[in-house]
């Protein structure tokens, strides 16, 4: 076990792990996060020896992360340029029953113009200068998805493997996958067996992720987690270490349909796995939170969260991403305030 300082959250093998990023994990500018995108993170053997005693330091978690809820958060112009790259990194989603084509259509023009036009112009931006990170659905809308963002450079993302529980035969999970690939998605949100991690069964899934990986062939696989089930934060940072060890290019915290979704301090032991596995592989893994992640203050404290933690890539789309449907409107009001000092309706930001 770590030390006892405060500064060791996730403590694998006694090394405590310092509150912020490592100068190394800072590039001087996007382009290496970009390059990053290209880099798919190709996983390593399973290895027990990874996980075995990993423990947190809840109380360590707590007192970090209520440093960024208090945190006095960007104010004026910095506040509005940070809730602009929040913007590119959002994973527009649309996860339900009564979900349509017209309505992922709806989205997608959305995720091309995000921000209102005369908001982007007080701005000083070019129209298409700000576009969403990706666009989220069931595979069912896929195909009319990527038909609608055809030309525009935003990714389509499916959720897979029997969203949201997970359970289907594992045969059908990977059909689902490929099924998703052929019709356009370029990312594929499986989700874990829960069961696996309630149970400690970590070569079992390791082997399943590692399976996923494979039937995504060319298109990046985020991992979640589903970290409101699996009851506790040592629980979060084993899964996520396995999950990257399969070679999950991003890992994820929730379906969005947990009773818990995504919190600050499940996100922060996540981001020290990351940080974990860079230092032990060199390779760059990506964060997405995910549910319940719906004002623009929360999303400026998972920035901060990023930023602190992993350095300034994990600000680029290709290594963070928020699963949201309704955080655009609230941003989008934020950043009318900016504009006019007023804040308009909800209703005046319609999202699809
Ligand atoms: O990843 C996607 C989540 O289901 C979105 O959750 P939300 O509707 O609470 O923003």
């Amino acid at each position: 076990m770590s030390d006892a300082s405060t500064h060791s959250i996730v403590a694998p093998h006694g090394l405590g792990i310092a509150p912020h990023a490592p100068a190394a994990f800072d590039s001087p500018d996007a382009q290496d996060a970009q390059d990053a995108h290209d880099v798919r993170n190709r996983g390593v053997p399973f290895d027990a020896a990874w996980i075995d005693g990993l423990r947190v330091n809840h109380a360590a978690v707590e007192r970090r992360t209520a440093t960024l809820a208090a945190r006095r958060s960007v104010k004026k112009d910095a506040q509005a340029a940070w809730l602009l790259k929040a913007v590119t990194c959002i994973d527009l989603t649309t996860l339900n029953g009564d979900d349509t084509e017209g309505r992922v259509r709806r989205l997608c023009a959305k995720a091309r113009r995000p921000v209102r036009a005369d908001l982007v112009e007080a701005l000083g931006l070019a129209p298409d200068a700000i576009a969403t990170g990706a666009v989220c659905v069931y595979h069912r809308f896929v195909a009319a998805a990527a038909d609608a963002l055809a030309g525009a450079g935003i990714p389509v993302a499916a959720v897979s493997t029997g969203f949201p529980a997970g359970l289907n035969p594992h045969r059908l999970k990977l059909e689902e996958i490929a099924a998703s690939v052929a019709d356009g998605a370029a990312e594929i949100d499986i989700v874990v067996t829960r069961e696996h991690i309630l149970t400690g069964n970590w070569r079992a899934l390791y082997d399943e992720v590692r399976d996923f990986r494979a039937a995504c062939g060319a298109a990046h696989l985020k991992a979640i987690l589903a970290t409101g089930d699996i009851r506790t934060l040592a629980n979060v940072a084993k899964a996520s270490m396995v999950c990257m060890m399969a070679g999950a290019d991003f890992i994820k915290t929730s379906t969005g349909k947990e009773g818990v979704n995504a919190t600050l301090d499940v996100s922060l032991v996540m981001v020290r796995m990351i940080r974990e596995f860079r230092e032990r592989t060199g390779a760059r893994v990506g964060f997405k939170p995910a549910g319940g992640v719906s004002s623009a203050k929360s999303v400026l404290a998972y920035q901060v969260l990023m930023k602190e933690e992993l350095g300034r890539d994990w600000l680029e789309p290709s290594l963070f991403r928020i699963g949201a449907s309704s955080l655009l409107a609230d941003i989008e009001r934020q950043l009318e305030h900016h504009v006019t000092g007023r804040y308009s309706a909800f209703n005046r930001h319609p999202v699809a």
